[in-house]
């Protein structure tokens, strides 16, 4: 998959390698009861894991559909900005955003990534509505979105076994990614920022993801997680046929807050020149579907998807006012202080 920088990042601040467990995903197909107990549990401590799809069946055509997916984001990235434009999102769910739209990961800075995005329900729409871009590649993408979504949904089947959950209370029957859910494939590209440009737009900001499980592939480094146990930022290696599955906050708060969402950004690795891509799925109940929120709040999952991308266009001061965007993992700090 794509060419793979195995290489270790600058260790800038001394950040060390995040020794991540590894799920097996053809174990999980076979029902294998072990490897379910280890998701489970995986789930409930660390939240953020590598699952190895090599020995999957579907793994060359996963692996096949990311390496077109790259080669359509250099060609489709590299264009003059006035063309992506033509692209421009009218919501949180399909089209383009350029660099700057939300907080970056230290005070006073924008982020620097662009995004494309494609939801299930804007593949399915009809093609007038569609941009031209997807369009174009609308196979590609609608076959890589069923896929993304169906390793997804194993998932939660798996934890909604390894968990004794009653049928009623299956994780999947709250994700059945109708037409009325905000599921969506986003493809995000991190042009190269020279040192004296990070002062204002860098990386990703910190936070937990709003949905329920992201499925992300990517090929170089930059991505950082919030260690379980020692609470010090580290870095998250790219492995090669291994997809990095986080738990978000809406499967945390669905699981009463039994599983685990985990703190995580992207900020610049020492002497990378190179832009950075990476090809995200994030898979969010159906809208109606609702829970408790981390201000204790009953909410739907659309509202704390659309609050929480308003949280994300707000400064870092006004992030820190609320619990939104780290899901209640960091408390609110009074304004003023
Ligand atoms: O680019 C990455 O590696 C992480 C992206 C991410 O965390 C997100 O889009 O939610
Ligand atoms: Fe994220």
């Amino acid at each position: 998959m794509g060419s793979f920088g195995t290489s270790l990042p600058g260790l800038a601040g001394n950040v060390p390698v995040a020794t991540l467990p590894t799920i097996n995903y053809r174990l999980l197909l076979n029902c294998d009861e072990a490897e379910m107990a280890k998701l489970l549990s995986v789930s409930i401590r660390e939240g953020f894991f590598y699952l190895d799809l090599e020995d999957e069946d579907v793994s060359q055509t996963t692996c096949g559909y990311i390496d077109q997916i790259y080669n359509f984001m250099r060609t489709w990235f590299n264009q003059d900005l006035e063309i992506k434009l033509q692209d421009l999102q009218s919501n949180y769910t399909d089209g383009y955003k350029a660099t700057g739209f939300f907080a970056g990961p230290y005070d006073g800075t924008r982020d620097a990534y662009e995004s494309l995005k494609v939801s299930h329900k804007g593949i399915k729409a009809p093609e007038a509505s569609v941009p031209a871009a997807i369009q174009s590649e609308r196979a590609l993408f609608e076959a890589y979105l069923t896929r993304a979504n169906s390793i997804a949904r194993q998932l939660l089947s798996a934890l909604s076994t390894a968990s004794g959950l009653p049928p009623a209370e299956r994780f999947e029957n709250f994700h059945q990614t109708s037409e009325d859910s905000n599921s969506v494939l986003v493809l995000l590209r991190y042009p190269y920022v020279p040192p004296a440009e990070q002062s204002k737009t860098v990386g990703h900001n910190k936070h937990t993801d709003i949905g329920s499980i992201t499925v992300l592939f990517t090929d170089q480094w930059g991505l950082q997680v919030m260690a379980a146990d020692s609470q010090q930022w580290q870095w998250v290696a790219p492995r090669r046929n291994c997809a990095i599955i986080n738990v978000g906050d809406s499967l945390r708060f669905l699981s009463q807050k039994k599983l685990k969402s985990c703190l995580h950004r992207v900020v610049p690795v020492d002497g990378q020149t190179s832009d950075r891509y990476t090809i995200a799925y994030f898979l969010r109940p159906d809208n109606r579907v609702s829970f408790i929120d981390s201000n204790g709040a009953h909410v739907t999952a659309q509202h704390w998807h659309d609050v929480k991308y308003e949280v994300f266009r707000a400064t870092q001061e006004e992030q820190r006012r609320d619990t939104i965007l780290t899901g209640g993992l960091e408390p609110a700090v009074a304004s003023g202080v």
